[in-house]
């Protein structure tokens, strides 16, 4: 399978040397956004693209990819308020994408158990919930797009949350994600359930980038001959 690799920064990196290591070869490298070789006849080198560059240029990337009939994996995060606009251009040109905020497979098992904690807590509102999420300081985005993730999973079970915040919040119908940024960190996620008797948390740690790497390139394996748009939760049988 050969690889376009759109971002060359710390993911970049970490994905190029486990696709090489499972035999994929990269056969383009977008390392910058002053690039003039992002185009068609460059990205049809490859079978699949894998976008991670930041919030401010995914969108564009991934219209790029689509237009030249590439199916991308998109680990960028950051970008979702676009949601809706790239679901409908990816449609519209019967692409192929595969999103994921966080594409470790420990993180995803953390998301199912997630969702599960949340469903028992949904019946005790003497624990109050909060979302704890640490990374790196040169990280552009907060909250993380993997906090994003696990609020909506709360938010879906826990009726008395009306929505999250960024901060910390007195108001019981928010839900409250606290951003930290302390290096080197690659990314640990915290929910904690806290009551006068006592608390329940779960955490997930990455130790390194390996996780998100090798769960990107398990992704772009999975769409090979693909159309649409899917998850992790496909490629992993979730
Ligand atoms: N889903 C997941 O599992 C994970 C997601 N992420 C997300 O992935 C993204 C990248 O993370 P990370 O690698 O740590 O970030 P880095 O800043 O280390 O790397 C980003 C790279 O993208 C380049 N870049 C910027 N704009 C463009 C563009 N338009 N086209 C091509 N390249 C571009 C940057 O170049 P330059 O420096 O010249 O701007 C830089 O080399 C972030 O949004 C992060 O949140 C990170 C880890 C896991
Ligand atoms: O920027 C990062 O580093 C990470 N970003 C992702 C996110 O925003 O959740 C995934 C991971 O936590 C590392």
């Amino acid at each position: 399978m050969n690889i376009a690799l759109i971002g060359y920064g710390k993911m970049g990196k970490a994905i190029e040397e486990l696709a090489i290591q499972k035999g994929h070869p990269i056969v383009l490298k977008i390392a910058s956004q002053i690039t003039a070789e992002l185009t068609a006849e460059n990205l049809q080198k490859a079978d699949v693209a894998i976008e991670f560059t930041n919030p401010h240029s995914a969108v564009s990337n991934l219209k790029t990819c689509i237009d030249a009939g590439v199916p991308v994996v998109c680990g960028s995060t950051g970008w979702l308020q676009q949601w809706d606009e790239v679901k409908k251009y990816c449609d519209e040109k019967n692409g192929t994408l595969l999103y994921a905020s966080n594409f470790s497979i420990g993180v995803n098992l953390f998301f199912e158990l997630n969702t599960y904690l949340a469903k028992l807590m949904a019946a005790y509102p003497a624990y109050e919930v909060m979302i704890e999420e640490i990374h790196h300081t040169q990280k552009k985005d907060a909250p993380s797009g993997t906090a994003i993730t696990l609020a909506e999973q709360i938010l879906q079970q826990i009726q008395r949350k009306k929505g999250w915040v960024n901060e910390v919040s007195n108001n019981e119908q928010e839900l409250s994600i606290i951003s930290k940024r302390i290096d080197p960190a690659p990314g640990t996620h915290t929910i904690r359930y806290t009551s006068a008797i006592d608390d329940i948390e779960i955490t997930h740690t990455a130790h390194n980038r390996q996780g998100f790497a090798g769960g990107a390139v398990l992704a772009a394996e999975f769409l090979q001959g693909k159309k649409g748009i899917y998850t992790m939760k496909d490629v992993l049988h979730l």
